[in-house]
This record gives structure tokens, sequence and C-alpha cells, in this order.
């Protein structure tokens, strides 16, 4: 595997389409297009060609090529794409062609992306963020990936990384010139600098992971008594019969869980088993008490808790339910159909909202309340999260206790060694250094032809 092969591969979905993208990528890229289209056409400007193949000269299809010379194009190599009709047979002959070409082989999966890094292209954030890009399903995550992929916080590191080394200079100076007449201040102000930067990246640190979850959706759980009408709920909100329903109390168990779009914003919805005070003590059965634990295990880590009651009990709900209520809650009396009467509008001072899951009264106003909630967690500074993965989250707190080590270094020989090590930290978020264990994890995300 060189980075003398030419690289080719189908870009755009399988199966059946109107138009298909087949891309090719490195030094054999100029001579494939005049083998298929017979010349090559002017730089980035799609132009229409019959593509033959080279072997026997039957025309293959009539499509667009287009050839983007490197190093400007999106790997840093030759690149050029075949649009052509989206037929398997089509896409068949057309591989097939280009396989049969001298130093052209197939892709693997990331494999155009991989090329993009190792060429400069992008950085190792970047490469992230348009897999991200790729997986994105709602709008907020489209928009997180995209300031992602456009080098957001491979900007920020480049900021800090700069401050680190001025930092660094004066301190190795310091050693460097010992004997020489420095001015005094040189040391207290690379410390002093070196200590604004480190609560910069605490206060990052501190700061909810919104990125992440924003990624992966942010997690609501529903919770409360058996019979509440958790899983009818679940099933409206989703519009789906995704868990089961029964007049039966006990009859969820194992946690269900749906990915909903919110306003654009991913959800990760989870039905719970109903709760009951102390189970241990009644003489439950022991996959329901299992469930009980599953469902509490959710409720701790849920972002924001659902918690149902039947509105038959809000006035004295069941204290095992009520006992998880916080200010991340929303209490929900559910079956209002059945009862007479208005229902409090708070429990304990969280706000409660008065609904039926059988009816539909109610739902539009718990999905207005929800996405208030929603928007409040993910809406905060009103700019794109810098952090959106666990590793990049890591290595800024590396930094950050290098940072706080080098704060503590009474040598000025030790300061300057902490200093480095912050510095590498941050080098590792942008995969200029370390990085060969993380490559092969995060170019398997992406498919084939990317
Ligand atoms: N009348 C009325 N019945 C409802 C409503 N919501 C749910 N039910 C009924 O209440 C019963 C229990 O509903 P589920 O959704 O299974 O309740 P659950 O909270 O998931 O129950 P467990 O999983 O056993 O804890 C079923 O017979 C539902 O049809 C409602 O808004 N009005
Ligand atoms: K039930
Ligand atoms: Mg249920």
């Amino acid at each position: 595997m060189s980075a003398e092969d030419t690289l080719f591969a189908l870009s755009s979905g399988q199966g059946r389409a109107g138009v298909a993208v087949v891309r090719c990528s490195g030094p054999a890229t100029a001579a494939a297009v005049r083998a298929l289209a017979g010349d090559l056409p002017e730089p980035r400007r799609a132009s229409l060609r019959a593509l033959r193949h080279p072997g026997d000269g039957r025309v293959i299809d009539h499509g667009l090529v287009l050839w983007f010379p490197g190093p400007g194009s999106f790997t840093g190599e030759d690149m050029a794409e075949f649009q052509v009709h989206g037929g398997r047979a089509v896409l068949t002959a057309l591989l097939e062609a280009l396989a049969s070409l001298p130093g052209l082989r197939l892709a693997e999966a990331g494999e155009f992306t991989r090329r993009a890094f190792d060429n400069g292209r992008l950085d190792l954030a970047a490469v992230e963020g348009l897999a991200d890009l790729i997986d994105a399903d709602t709008e907020a995550q489209r928009r997180q990936a995209l300031a992602q992929a456009e080098g957001l916080l491979g900007r920020a590191v480049a900021d800090w990384s700069a401050r680190l080394t001025r930092i660094l200079a004066r301190v190795e100076a310091a050693i460097d010139f010992a004997d020489e007449e420095l001015p005094d201040e040189l040391l207290p102000e690379a410390a002093r600098d070196a200590e604004m930067l480190r609560s910069e990246l605490v206060a990052l640190l501190e700061s909810p992971p919104t990125g992440e979850r924003l990624r992966e959706g942010l997690r609501v759980a529903l919770l409360g008594p058996p019979n509440a009408g958790k899983s009818s709920l679940l099933n409206a909100l989703a519009r789906r019969d995704a868990a089961i329903v029964s007049e039966r109390a006990g009859t969820t168990r194992d946690v269900v869980e749906v990915a909903l779009d919110l306003g654009g914003y991913p959800l990760l919805l989870a039905d719970t088993a109903g709760l009951r005070a102390a189970p241990e003590e009644s003489n439950l059965d022991p996959v329901e008490a299992e469930g009980i634990r599953r469902s509490l295990a959710r409720a701790e880590a849920a972002d924001i808790k659902l918690l149902v009651f039947d509105a038959a009990e809000a006035a004295a709900p069941d204290p095992a339910s009520f006992a998880l209520l916080d200010r991340d809650s929303l209490v929900l009396w559910n079956k209002v159909d059945l009862v007479e009467g208005n229902l409090p509008d708070s429990l304990d001072g969280v706000p409660a909202l008065s609904l039926s899951a059988r009816s539909g009264a109610g739902l539009a106003e718990l999905e207005r309340r929800l996405l208030t909630l929603v928007e409040a967690r993910f809406e905060h500074a009103g700019e794109a999260p810098l952090l959106t993965r666990a590793r990049q989250r890591a290595a800024v707190a590396d930094c950050a206790e290098a940072l706080a080590r080098a704060a503590q270094a009474g040598e000025t020989a030790l300061f300057a060694e902490d200093l480095r090590l912050a510095l590498r930290a941050l080098g590792r978020i942008v995969g200029r250094v370390d990085v060969e264990a993380l490559l092969d994890i995060i170019f398997r995300d992406f498919c084939i032809g990317k």
C-alpha cells in the first residue's frame, strides 16, 4: 500500500441511482482520464465525454469528467471525478476499466481522506469533523460537523500552540543564557502566561460536554411508576410502536431507546421499567428487579428526566419516582383523559404538564417544552462547541495538567520540560504527534470512497 498507488472508488451511495460519482486520486490519474475520456479536460470544469473501455474501445457511458490537478485538490494529489449513470452494470464496467489500468487499485475505506491528512490538507480534528458531517442526521449535528471540518478546533489549537511556543522560547532563553544579562521579568512572565492559558483550558474542560452530546444525542429518559404510560409516551413521541404497551404493570424490562430529531437536535429517548419503592423487599420477579436497576442507572445518566405519573395519582405521587425529581426533570401527568379538573402545574418546584398519550392532548406542548430544555443545553454561547470527542477533551486535559505541573516546577529545566509535554498534548489533537495508533481507528469509521 504505497502513496504511489492511484486509488479509485465509487464515492456516491451504493445501489441504483440517477447519477453516480467515481473518484480517482494519485499520480496515474491524468493517464487514467486520457485512457477513458480520450483527453484531459480543462481543470475543475465539468466536461461531457464518451467514456470508453481502454481494452476494447467500447463506450461504457457518456458522462461528466472533472479533472482536479494536485496539489490544490481534496487529497492534495491529482484527482478526477467521473459522473456517470448510476446503474449497476455501468459502474461495474467503469470500475473494471479503471482496475485494468496500470498503477490503479480500488481504495480502502477512508483512504481518500487519509491521503488528504497525509498531505497536510486536513488536520485530524477536521478529519473527525468530516466523518461527523457524513454521519450527521440532524441540522444541529450538521452545523457542528461543518465547523469542525472547516478547522474550528485546529485554529484554536494553532493559537494555543503559538502561545505555548512563545512561553517555551522565553524559558529556554533563560536556560541557554543563564550566565548573561537577561531581563529579570523573563521567567515570571512566562509563568504568568502559562497560568493564563491553563485557566482558559480548564474553563473549556469545565463547560458542559455539548459537542459530544450533539454528536451522540442528548439523553432523555422516561421514568416513573409501572403503568404510568411511559411506553405509550415513547411510542407517541417516536410516532411508531417502538415499545410494548399493555395494561399489565411491569411490562417494560429492558431499556428501549429511540433516536429522535427534535427541532434539529438529536435525542436518545429511553423508555424504562416502572419503578417501585423498595423492590428488594417486595418479592419482585428478579427480571423486573433487574429492569428497575437499569432504570435507575438510566436516570443517573440522563441529561433530562421525564417523570411520568398517572394523573389519578397526582395528589400522592409514587415516592420511588418522586425521589428522582431535580432541576433536570419535567413532570408529566399522563392519562388526563381519565380525570376531571385541573392538575398542579408543578411538583416540588419542578414544572408539570398534563397530557394523554392515548388522546394526544398535551403532546405538542410537551415537545415545545422539551425543545426549550434542549436548546438551553446546546445554545450556550451560540457558537459551535470546540470539543466534540472524548479524545480531544483528554488531550486538552493532558495539556492543562502539564501546565499545572509547570507552575509547580521549582527548576527552570523542569518548567521547560512540562511546557514541551503541554505542547505535545496539543499536537495530538490535530495529529501532529503520536498519531499512528489513532489513524486506523479514525479512518475505519469512513466508508469506501471517502
Ligand atoms: N386512558 C389512557 N390510558 C393510557 C394512557 N397512556 C397509557 N395508557 C394505558 O395504560 C396502560 C399502561 O401503559 P404503558 O405505556 O404500558 O405503561 P408503562 O408506564 O410503560 O408501564 P410499565 O412498562 O409496565 O412500567 C396501557 O393499557 C395503556 O394503554 C392515556 O393517556 N390514557
Ligand atoms: K404496562
Ligand atoms: Mg412500559
